[in-house]
């Protein structure tokens, strides 16, 4: 029988599926949900798979693997045999948990887009969320990517509501854009969710404060999930998974390998800190204010 969403309460389990993620894009499933599996095993209510989990992070493969994703309210049983996002569906309706499944190349209408697709405990698409920020830098020495050579940008935001509480999607470089964040919590999100995938250079220098920082402005939950570190790959991962909680400390953080971290949320603590240093009450909106046009 399924977890009603009530069921999860003020403090749930999380869990984020580091994996190793290769060209073979049916290992790169197989491997996904015997995670998701374990997971399950492990008391977790809420998984999450890393950014790209069934593609390699390169340009030259988004186009290759792309696959169609339905949209918010499709049920199991209405999408294709065989795809990932079956799949996606298949495992949260048998473990009865909530499923982000990290990201994968979508394809729709010609345009390759970066997709998170989450999925409730009966196995019906909850969330969908095109990445909306991509990743074009250009760190002279360090790291050149474009993705807007290949893929296009997501136009909106997103949240789904798990049993009264919200929870906010973002993908990889769209933590470096706090307004985003901001107007997720602002729409009530109390865990930000973000698949992603730093690199050797920025990983270090970047990862760990940026999910700090949206914690902390936001007092919010931050849970960020990387695959694991292949030092020979064509995109050498940072991995480092982790969760921050509302005070905007580290609460558990993984290596570079393979693992699974899991983490708590205590929607008590939350409360407790927002209500001891309430600075959402004390912007001053007369004087600022951050809007979004699809809200
Ligand atoms: O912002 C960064 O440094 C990395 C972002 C990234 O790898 C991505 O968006 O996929």
């Amino acid at each position: 029988m399924a977890v009603q969403a009530e069921s999860l309460g003020n403090k749930f389990k999380i869990a984020l599926l580091q994996v190793s993620v290769g060209a073979d894009k049916q290992a790169n499933l197989s491997l996904a949900r015997k995670k998701i599996e374990e997971a399950h095993a492990n008391e977790a209510k809420l998984v999450m798979l890393p950014e790209c989990f069934n593609c390699p992070y390169d340009n030259k493969c988004f186009p290759e693997y792309a696959e169609e994703v339905p949209e918010v309210g499709t049920k199991l049983g209405d999408f294709k045999p065989g795809s990932t996002v079956e799949m996606l569906q298949n495992a949260a309706a048998e473990h009865s948990l909530y499923v982000v499944g990290g990201s994968i190349p979508e394809i729709s209408e010609g345009k390759v887009y970066n997709t998170s697709v989450s999925v409730s405990p009966t196995g019906t698409i909850v969330a969908k969320h095109r990445k909306v920020h991509l990743f074009d830098i250009d760190v002279p020495g360090g790291i050149r990517f474009m993705e807007s050579e290949v893929l296009s940008a997501g136009n909106s935001l997103t949240t789904f509501e798990v049993g009264g509480m919200k929870i906010g999607v973002a993908i990889c470089y769209d933590v470096r854009f706090p307004e985003l964040s901001l107007l997720l919590s602002g729409r009530g999100a109390k865990l930000l969710c973000i698949p992603g995938a730093f690199n050797m250079t920025t990983g270090p220098a970047h990862w760990e404060l940026l999910m700090r920082a949206r914690a902390l402005d936001n007092q919010m939950y931050v849970a960020a999930c990387s695959p694991a570190r292949d030092p020979d790959g064509s995109y050498v991962a940072w991995g480092h998974s982790m969760v921050c909680n509302p005070w905007g400390m580290v609460i558990a953080e993984a290596d570079e390998s393979e693992q699974i971290l899991y983490s708590e949320i205590d929607l008590e603590r939350l409360s407790e800190v927002r209500q001891s240093i309430p600075v959402t009450k004390q912007k001053r909106s007369d004087l600022y204010s951050v809007t979004v046009s699809d809200f």
